[in-house]
């Protein structure tokens, strides 16, 4: 018998108010993919990330390693699926309240766990980011919209249970130079030996970042997942001037 992939998705579709945002999205999530999600504002993007870490109600199946999140138990489900928020600044209490609950958690995971180690982690990534320690104790909503990204991705990052991190549009606040330090981080991480981060779904809208960090592309659409081979060379020009999204070519769908 194969293994089966880390990350199964089979017919997922999402339904809000009465409206279906998305069906029919089925692809798989293996070790060491870095999948670059795309479509178009508010196609579903973030929608399906929560599915997929069991945030949100969804129609269809979603396996980690062959397991249903209730057959592994939702929260250490959440641990090993982890979703990094687009806009952490709308979380109650601090980056630290956040730790906390998320070390709880934890503790139900896994009762031989220690957050404490997790918090050294997380300062650890946060500082090579250049964020001051003192951030981890404002409210959220005091913090800029970049610090507040890297914060909650060091906090993603530095728990050190995800096998696979949901990102969604982790540096769209960020400079440049600081999402190229992101960026790094995170790519080396998923080719590390023995690293427990094995994939990322990372949700972008820049072409350019897609090329970088992606070992696949996907786009999302309201009926379902393309699998794409690349993102286009003369698009790939034109958002070099500072241009939108991208058309991406030889799209097939993903079985
Ligand atoms: N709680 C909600 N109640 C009602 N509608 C919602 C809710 N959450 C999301 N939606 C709607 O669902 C659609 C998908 O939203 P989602 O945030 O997943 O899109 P997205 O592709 O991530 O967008 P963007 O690229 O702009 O971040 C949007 O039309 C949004 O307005």
């Amino acid at each position: 018998m194969p293994e089966p992939p880390l990350l199964a998705v089979k017919d997922v579709a999402s339904t809000v108010r009465g409206h279906t945002i998305f069906s029919n999205a089925s692809f798989t999530v293996n070790e060491g993919d870095i999948i670059a999600l795309r479509a178009r504002s508010g196609a579903g993007k973030s929608t399906l990330l929560k599915c997929l870490s069991h945030l949100g109600l969804y129609q269809g199946t979603v396996l980690f390693r062959g397991k249903t999140p209730k057959a592994i138990g939702v929260p250490t489900f959440r641990t090993l699926v982890t979703y990094v928020p687009q806009r952490p600044s709308l979380l109650p209490g601090t980056p630290r309240d956040l730790v906390r609950q998320l070390g709880t958690f934890r503790a139900r995971a896994s009762s031989s766990e220690n957050s404490e180690l997790d918090f050294a982690r997380m300062l650890g990534v946060a500082r090579k980011w250049g964020l001051d320690d003192a951030l981890w104790d404002r409210p959220w909503n005091q913090v800029s919209g970049g610090e507040a990204q890297r914060i909650a991705l060091a906090i993603g990052f530095g728990c050190n249970t995800a096998e696979v991190l949901l990102l969604d549009e982790p540096t769209s606040a960020l400079d440049t130079g600081s999402a190229l330090t992101v960026e790094e981080t995170m790519v080396n991480e998923v080719k590390r030996p023995g690293a427990t981060l094995k994939a990322i779904v990372w949700i972008t809208h820049s072409d350019e970042q897609a090329v970088r960090v992606a070992t696949r592309y996907l786009k999302l659409t309201a009926n379902g997942i393309q699998e794409e081979s690349s993102v286009s060379p003369s698009r790939l020009s034109m958002v070099g001037n500072g241009n939108g999204h991208s058309d991406l070519h030889s799209e097939r769908p993903v079985h």
